[in-house]
């Protein structure tokens, strides 16, 4: 008599942002037969780069935290840790050019003290707030500490509301809550879910003395996330179909999945859905959901890019973060875009930006140029010697009070069919961090279901 050996498992991942790379290395690890669909022609999703001339530019600067644990993760898996680097204690120039008395450079650092005390010296001498004002932020921060972001009561109420009752006046709210909470959620506090602003100021800057230790690219967005994302896909197996968009999801008469593109059917027994809310609502089968529509009340937030080449170098830092001026945070990524001859090519990351995100680019550039001329000195005398923008209309969800209770989590109701991307409930906002996490928790489910034995890569969540 001999074993009958069945087929190995088999599925397939619609998507290839981040969610679904980290959906598809997780399952083929673990010796699942996986094919991972992508509509685009590369992979990456909303993170991405493309050529422009002889520049590689990518569509929105990225940063992280050190506290991304699941995207440090990534960064290793795909053996991009060095090519993201973090840097070795947090420090953020903050230059306010709204000073009648001049611009002044303030920094937002940590020391190597515990929690809380690391920020105490930092925000003991910040120039942007007052005695007092500094004062009432140590007890908002305080205060901060007790919440729990997981709490549904905190989903909705928004951010400003608390900040308001815990005294911090609009100065506060300015040059500093929103300065960090505009970057990382993408709304103002006013649009922004306590439970989303408790999540991102506690893990960031009140978990450990090196949360918020910043991290970025030093290689356009794409050598990262499509072209090693690639290399470890297809050493992990997986077959990667680029350029194809699935067209539908239906379930078969003897419970598998078949997954329909232009070229061909895959029949499968899982399938992970890492699209966008939007596609995902128009993928999802009659009753995988209890409540299908919720997906279509979760919002969009815009983030802007304004990219400037100047033929000189104009700024010293590697970025800076600026008030009193419609400029945000700006980045020098003359090295990560290969940009040669001398020059320096700066990128102004513009988030929340609901009333400029269409407007035209004459417009756009008759507002930046000269800001950043009033914020950087050399620039007044340098060449523009180019000047364009990347709109993402879709950047984010929105963060919207409310909107936790419209995050569904990786389970649906139809066996074998699960969720991903950074939409879906993960308690964090949409970041990079958020889609690896989704797609940690969608591949775990399906193992799970599958009785397949897996270990989750993240220490904390073990
Ligand atoms: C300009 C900008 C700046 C940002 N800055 C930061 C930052 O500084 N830090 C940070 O952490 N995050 C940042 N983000 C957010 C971060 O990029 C996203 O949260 C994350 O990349 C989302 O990944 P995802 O896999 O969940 O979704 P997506 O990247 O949206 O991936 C979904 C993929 O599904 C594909 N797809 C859709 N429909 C189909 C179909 N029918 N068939 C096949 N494929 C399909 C899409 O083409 C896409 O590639 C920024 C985003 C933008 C746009």
């Amino acid at each position: 008599m001999t074993d009958r050996i069945s087929p190995p498992s088999s599925a397939v991942v619609v998507g290839g942002g981040l969610a679904g790379v980290t959906t598809a290395l997780r399952l083929a690890e673990a010796g699942l037969a996986v094919t991972l669909v992508e509509g685009r022609p590369r992979l990456g999703g909303l993170a991405f780069s493309f050529r422009r001339g002889d520049l590689t530019v990518d569509n929105g600067q990225h940063v992280y935290l050190r506290c991304c644990t699941a995207y440090r993760w990534f960064l290793d898996r795909i053996g991009g840790t060095a090519l993201a680097p973090v840097q070795d204690r947090l420090d953020v120039p903050v230059l306010d050019a709204a000073r009648p008395a001049g611009s002044r450079l303030g920094r937002l650092q940590r020391t190597a003290l515990p929690v809380p005390l690391h920020l105490a010296a930092s925000l003991a001498t910040y120039p942007h707030l007052s005695l007092a004002e500094r004062a009432s932020v140590g007890r908002a921060a305080l205060a901060l500490r007790g919440l729990d972001p997981a709490d549904p009561a905190l989903d909705g109420v928004d951010f400003a509301t608390w900040l308001h009752r815990h005294g911090q006046s609009p100065r506060t709210v300015e040059a500093l809550w929103d300065l960090v909470g505009v970057a990382t959620l993408n709304a103002r506090a006013a649009d922004a879910s306590l439970g989303l602003a408790a999540m991102v100021f506690k893990t960031g800057l009140l978990s450990e003395p090196g949360a918020a230790d910043i991290g970025w690219a030093r290689v356009p967005l794409g050598d990262l996330h499509d072209t090693l994302a690639r290399t470890a896909l297809e050493a992990a197996g997986v077959r990667v179909v680029t350029g194809t968009r699935v067209k539908d999801v239906v379930r078969d008469g003897h419970g598998r999945w078949l997954v329909g593109t232009d070229a061909e059917q895959l029949d499968t027994d899982t399938v992970v859905l890492a699209t966008a809310q939007r596609e995902t609502h128009a993928l999802l089968p009659d009753g995988a959901l209890d409540a299908p529509d919720r997906l279509l009340s979760i919002g969009t937030a815009p983030i802007l890019n304004v990219h400037v080449v100047y033929d000189r170098p104009v700024l010293r830092r590697p970025f800076f973060a600026a008030l009193g001026s419609p400029v945000q945070w700006v980045f020098d990524r003359t090295d990560a875009s290969g940009l040669t001859g001398g020059g320096q090519y700066l990128a102004l990351s513009q988030s929340a930006v609901q009333d400029e995100i269409d407007a035209p680019v004459a417009e756009l550039r008759a507002r930046y140029l000269p800001e950043l001329e009033r914020l950087l000195p050399p620039a007044r005398t340098a060449a523009v010697r180019d000047f364009f923008v990347t709109r993402e209309r879709t950047a984010t969800f929105a963060p919207a009070p409310g909107v936790g209770r419209l995050r569904p989590g990786a389970l649906t109701r139809a066996p074998g069919l699960y969720l991903a991307g950074a939409w879906t409930a993960t308690g964090w906002p949409a970041t990079m961090e958020g889609a690896v996490r989704s797609g940690l928790t969608a591949a775990g489910a399906a193992l799970a279901a599958l009785g397949r034995p897996h270990e989750h890569p993240l220490k904390e969540a073990a």
